[in-house]
């Protein structure tokens, strides 16, 4: 069984990453031999963005199946739980990774006797290939918002390389290019960590869209020249409320965007919802590194002594939220019924 994408390749034996601190100026390879390691490149940002860290700790269990094959009964149980729970700690936010693993073991406890290796392997295989599907689902849907001529406005990197491919936001901006739309893109850099600047530009500029880097402070001046026709961001995870937990900064362009009157996108597949959360405050927040904030690379630009706040994420409230693009389709207001209702809950 064999998966190649930009972001990741699964060989059968090892997942390769692509290595994402390093973009765009170094294109190498980190490679995960052990279930140990996946959870390293997840902690470390080596594979970032929601639905790809949800596809990477999938192939990180398989890696902790195989290590622990040679155990049994409670034993094996044993193992698998911490092999679950090692790659659960590794980030907070986005339900992608908790969901990835939920379904993984589960698959576990259903094939206990059977060859668990194998049936893991062909369930991490799915929630890879789904997520392609997924992404390209969420762009056709997207992509009907979206008119010949229009600017769009992104935040972070939600492109192919923080999914397994294609794209959530950067998918909808695909699919209406390849629908023969003309747009333009302003990326944000995004501040601390650069994903826009670093990954989202790289991405855009690949794919021959005219792409315009902007700094996180100018997206309020930019919407008010009128050169914003839709602000289209992805999530890592929608309260059962619709309010939406991303990366820090889009709160502020959400805001932003009322004030302007900008329709305010969020794309993200349905594995982001987490109706086990009434609302975003119920969220959790990482907090990273100060050093992300205290410098730009290895050079340090704030003055030593100074203290430093850095969440990396944040929680924008669904009323500023104009609909959430899924792979089902479009959900608009109100959240609290529309998202069970496309999930097949009853409200
Ligand atoms: C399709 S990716 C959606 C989100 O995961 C993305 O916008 C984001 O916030 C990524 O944060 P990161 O800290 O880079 O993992």
């Amino acid at each position: 069984m064999m998966l190649k994408t930009i972001t990741m390749q699964w060989t059968g034996d090892s997942l390769i990453l692509i290595d994402q601190r390093k973009l765009p100026h170094v294109v190498e390879n980190v490679v995960c031999k052990s279930y140990e390691e996946v959870a390293q490149a997840i902690k470390d940002m080596v594979v970032r963005g929601a639905p790809a860290i949800g596809a990477a700790a999938a192939f990180g269990y398989v890696l902790g199946a195989k290590q622990f094959s040679h155990l049994k009964g409670e034993h094996l149980s044993k193992a698998m739980q911490q092999v679950h729970d090692a790659i659960a700690r590794t980030r907070p936010t986005a339900v992608n990774l908790f969901w990835a693993l939920k379904r993984m073991h589960e698959k576990f406890l259903a094939a206990k006797d059977q060859d668990f290796v194998k049936a893991l392997e062909e369930e991490a295989m799915k929630i890879a290939r789904e997520d392609i599907e997924t992404n390209r689902s969420i762009g056709r849907h997207g992509q009907t918002l979206l008119k010949d001529g229009d600017t769009i406005l992104t935040h972070c990197n939600a492109g192919a390389l923080a999914t397994v491919d294609y794209g959530t936001a950067l998918g909808v901006i695909r699919a209406a290019v390849e629908n023969g739309k003309r747009l333009r893109v302003y990326v944000d850099e995004t501040r601390p960590y650069l994903q826009g600047a670093r990954l989202t530009a790289w991405e855009l500029v690949q794919l021959g869209l005219e792409t315009i880097l902007i700094c996180d402070n100018m997206a309020g001046w930019v919407m008010k020249q009128g050169k914003v026709n839709a602000v289209i961001v992805g999530a890592d995870r929608i309260a059962a409320n619709g309010d939406v937990a991303n990366k820090i900064g889009t709160y502020t362009l959400a805001v932003l965007a009322k004030r302007h009157g900008v329709p305010f996108y969020v794309a993200a597949p349905i594995s982001t919802i987490d109706l086990n959360v009434k609302d975003g405050s119920q969220i959790p927040i990482e907090e990273r590194s100060h050093k992300e904030v205290t410098h730009v690379g290895d050079l340090r630009i704030a003055a030593e002594g100074v203290k430093v706040y850095n969440p990396a994420f944040d929680v924008t409230e669904h009323d500023l939220v104009t609909a959430i693009i899924t792979e089902r389709g479009i959900v608009r207001p109100p959240y609290e019924v529309n998202l069970k209702r496309i999930m097949g809950v009853e409200p």
